[in-house]
């Protein structure tokens, strides 16, 4: 199968904090790739330098063949982002940042109407369209991100946390657009601390911890007979007996 995303040998530090150490991954075409590990692993770090939003300090991304930071134009085309914490235009309204970001990807002025509709509606914001983005919350803020990542119909969808905050008939229908997603031939990686949304979701999975993956492949070898849940606290090492401790929390010992 041809390889959608190739990161190798990603470094990058902050100070002295080593927040990515030599990673590598390969997310294969066509499928719904998740990124997992704990808080602080680097999957924030990794999925920036992938899509060319930080600059590694070693290794390589490529994404479709193209070098995320050689060829930055060819790569960028072919993707679609919703990064975790970058500020949106939000004094525009949901309708006109859709239309602002399909006109910045070069999509035909009757085609951003179209598909700002049916993405709108997709994701149950119809009734805010015209609201501005500043008004929003948080749930509503990550779908018109997700609507923005959309709209130029990318071969590779790049998301982070595109799960949270939303509530869960959106997050159902976020996931029936992604599985369409990839029936139709598009490969998305995105990054979840729900081990469960992942399992149920997607068919290939890495674990990463302390910048570099623990594990990657399809979801049922990387479980291996267990639970996604139960084998990510195995590699990632839950630390049995920590009930024990903040004993001052008891309300009996006050
Ligand atoms: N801009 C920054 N400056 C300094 N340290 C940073 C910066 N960004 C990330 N880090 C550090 O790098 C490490 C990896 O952070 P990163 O956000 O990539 O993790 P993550 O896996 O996405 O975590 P989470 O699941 O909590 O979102 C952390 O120790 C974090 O404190």
């Amino acid at each position: 199968m041809p390889t959608a995303m190739r990161l190798t040998g990603l470094v990058k530090s902050f100070g002295v904090k080593r927040a990515v150490d030599g990673l590598d991954l390969q997310v294969p075409a066509g499928s719904l790739f998740g990124l997992v590990g704990p808080n602080g692993a680097g999957k924030t770090t990794t999925l920036s330098m992938a899509t060319g939003l930080l600059r590694p300090d070693a290794g390589t991304a490529e994404v479709l063949g193209h070098d995320v930071w050689t060829d930055p134009a060819a790569a960028k085309a072919t993707m679609g982002v919703l990064p975790d914490g970058v500020r949106l235009f939000d004094r525009l309204s949901g309708r006109e940042l859709l239309s602002y970001v399909g006109r910045l990807r070069r999509v035909p002025p009757a085609d951003i109407a179209s598909r700002s509709g049916d993405l709108l509606e997709a994701l149950g914001l119809a009734a805010d369209a015209d609201t501005l983005v500043a008004d929003y919350s948080a749930g509503m803020t990550k779908k018109i991100g997700l609507a923005c990542a959309l709209v130029h119909a990318p071969r590779l969808l790049v998301l982070d946390e595109p799960f949270e905050a939303v509530d869960p008939v959106s997050g159902e229908g976020i996931r029936s657009i992604l599985r369409r997603y990839t029936r139709d031939g598009g490969t998305v990686v995105l990054s979840s601390h729900v081990m469960e949304l992942v399992e149920s979701l997607c068919d290939q999975v890495a674990v990463v911890a302390q910048g570099r993956v623990l594990v990657s492949g399809p979801v049922d070898e990387v479980r291996a007979g267990s639970t996604l849940q139960q084998r990510f606290l195995e590699l990632v090492g839950f630390r049995a007996g920590d009930e024990e401790g903040l004993a001052w929390l008891r309300s009996s010992s006050g």
